[in-house]
């Protein structure tokens, strides 16, 4: 249970989340591309365990090595904590691994 972010708070995390967007109401989306579609692969499966580990699972879309994720709090209808914490922790997979 993580309580839904206003605005403010929303528009704070974004600003040192670079790279993510708002999509919708209720989304936020990174995309990333990697040097292989391998290391794209390889670079989801990373993000498997990260998801598994917070019970918290993005939507990720694969075309070639070009990634999207996309990250809401369903049980909630919108954006909560948990979609910025680990927004923050897939950004640190994308930075090792060299995504731009
Ligand atoms: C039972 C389980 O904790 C819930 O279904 C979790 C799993 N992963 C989830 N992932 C996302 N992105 N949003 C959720 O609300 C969510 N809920």
């Amino acid at each position: 249970m993580a309580d839904l972010l206003d605005e403010d708070a929303i528009s704070e995390a974004l600003g040192r989340l670079p790279g993510w967007q708002r999509e919708d109401e209720a989304t936020i989306v990174r995309f990333a591309k990697l040097p292989s579609f391998r290391e794209a692969i390889a670079t989801v499966d990373e993000v498997a365990d990260l998801a598994e580990e917070h019970d918290h699972h993005p939507d990720m879309d694969i075309r070639f090595n070009s990634l999207k994720f996309k990250l809401s709090t369903h049980s909630e209808g919108g954006l909560t904590a948990k979609d910025t914490d680990l927004a923050g922790k897939i950004s640190a997979v994308l930075d090792r691994r060299g995504a731009d």
